[in-house]
């Protein structure tokens, strides 16, 4: 759900922005008619002879629509509603930019999300039903709010609305872990009794920036980092004595210091304050070491399902020369290592590397190397060196992967590629290429990993045309 926010702009301070500022004109309303969706839940209707695009609007529903000069329109009022929609589960919905389609039954947006990967995927076969999440709330592993003062100096903690950088006051987020958000609430409340300021992005000043939480769903450790504008840290050890007494789940307790005037998350500097610094966690049978910059999947109970769909496409007998690539901290070639004859990873970022090989010997796993290097130019280097695998499984970020490394999965020939994708749309590109370069695509498979939102992962198999 944070998806996006490192590239928001930093805000300027509103309320002197809205000192001696002409009062806004509200904005022009009109009827209109949603006559389908993008692809990222948007409805879309035709205004002044022009496609309108309108947040939470479902095909077939008269609404009464705000279109303001800049920005997003708005529904104002439901005239005729369609049947799949509901009353959005979380208060905060409208407002915040985390999830986009709870107002979709959770039918619905499953029906969504089947139809966007069946449409981009038809030139390519008919994709399997998606696999649904049982209980589809609470699920992230990872949670972060963010901290700020509001007009009369108060303290904030919620989450970004939409399109914006503005801070709402949000204290339950229901795709959040629930253990998450009470950690965070009982965080706001002690600001002020150890006399601890929110970050003012404005000034610069201030102490806490946000609470990262991440939770072992398996193992049940919690991690909690709290990300600093400042080194120092009044009251410290005070404050983590009564942070812990509320909270003994609490396993390791992390100072990050962000002394940045941009709007990424974490800053470099680290220090544990209490515990380990990392976490663990179970996957794939695998236990995990997750320290606060890990990339780990957000949603365990459905990376469960995917790997599990994954390692099964790869087909493996015990044999097989498998990469890994864009591998992160290795999790899907370590849990493949069990059925493979060697595993090979490769991933660009250091940390991720270090976790990876770090995790391997945590698990006893002696048939597997990681590499840290551009995926494309590895694989174009083992290519030139005449060298062979079996299977390739890649899981590239959402701009999808590239030419580099697409044509050297067609030098090294391997007879089964595992395509992972948290975006059909460039990965349907990259099957295009693929299909090109001899090979066919046998089965896809959409899983929801991001209930909520519009978000949607595919696996999809290829095997090279005999
Ligand atoms: C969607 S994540 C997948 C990570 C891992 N497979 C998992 O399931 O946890 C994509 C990974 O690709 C890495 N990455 C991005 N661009 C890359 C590149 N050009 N070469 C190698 N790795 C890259 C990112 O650092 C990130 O770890």
């Amino acid at each position: 759900m944070a998806k996006g926010k490192k590239n928001q702009k930093k805000p300027h301070n509103r309320q002197k922005a809205e000192k001696g500022r002409p009062p806004q004109q509200q904005p022009k309303t009109t009827e209109v008619t949603c006559t389908g969706l993008t692809d990222d839940g948007k409805g879309i209707a035709t205004w002044k002879g022009k496609r309108l695009e309108v947040p939470h609007l479902l095909p077939g529903e008269k609404a009464e629509v705000a279109v303001p000069k800049r920005g997003p329109a708005k529904v104002v009022k439901i005239l005729e509603a369609n049947e799949n929609r509901q009353k959005a589960p979380c208060p905060y919905f409208y407002e915040c930019g985390g999830c986009q389609i709870q107002h979709m039954t959770q039918t619905a947006q499953y029906d969504f999300k089947q139809g966007v990967v069946d449409r981009l995927m038809k030139p390519f076969g008919k994709p399997e039903p998606i696999m649904t999440m049982e209980e589809p709330f609470g699920y992230r592993n990872k949670n972060t709010m963010t901290f700020g003062e509001g007009k009369k100096r108060q303290v904030i903690g919620g989450l970004y609305a939409a399109n914006s950088h503005d801070l709402i006051e949000v204290d339950r987020c229901l795709i959040h872990d629930p253990k998450a958000d009470a950690i965070i609430g009982t965080i706001k409340k002690m600001l002020s009794s150890f006399k601890l300021q929110a970050y003012n992005e404005d000034t610069g000043r201030g102490f806490l920036r946000h609470v990262l939480i991440k939770v072992g769903k398996t193992s049940g450790q919690v991690m909690v980092v709290l990300v600093t504008g400042t080194p120092e840290f009044k009251g410290k050890n005070n404050f983590l004595k009564a942070l812990r007494r509320d909270h003994p789940e609490i396993t390791t307790i992390i100072q990050n210091i962000n002394t940045r005037r941009d709007s990424m998350v974490l800053g470099n500097q680290e220090k544990v304050l209490f515990g380990k610094g990392f976490i663990t966690d179970t996957l794939g049978g695998l236990e995990f070491e997750i320290s606060s910059r890990s990339f780990y999947q957000i949603n365990p109970v459905q990376t469960e399902k995917l790997y599990g769909k994954a390692v099964e496409l790869a087909g493996l007998s015990g044999k097989e020369t498998v990469i890994d690539a864009y591998c992160g901290i290795g999790t899907i070639g370590l849990i493949a290592s069990k059925q493979a004859g060697n595993v090979i990873g490769v991933e660009m970022n250091k940390g991720a590397v270090k976790d990876a090989i770090r995790n391997s010997k945590h698990n006893h796993v002696k048939n597997a190397r990681f590499h840290q290097d551009d995926a494309g130019e590895f694989m174009t280097k083992m290519a030139a060196a005449g060298e062979k695998a079996d299977v390739v499984i890649l899981d590239p970020p959402r701009s999808g992967s590239d030419e580099a490394f697409l044509s050297s999965v067609a030098k090294l020939a391997p007879s089964r590629v595992v395509y992972v994708s948290c975006n059909p749309e460039t990965q349907a590109r990259d099957l295009h290429y693929l299909t090109k370069q001899g090979y066919n695509v046998q089965e896809i498979q959409p899983v929801d990993m991001f209930p909520q939102t519009y978000h949607v992962e595919t696996v999809v198999l290829l095997t090279k045309k005999s």
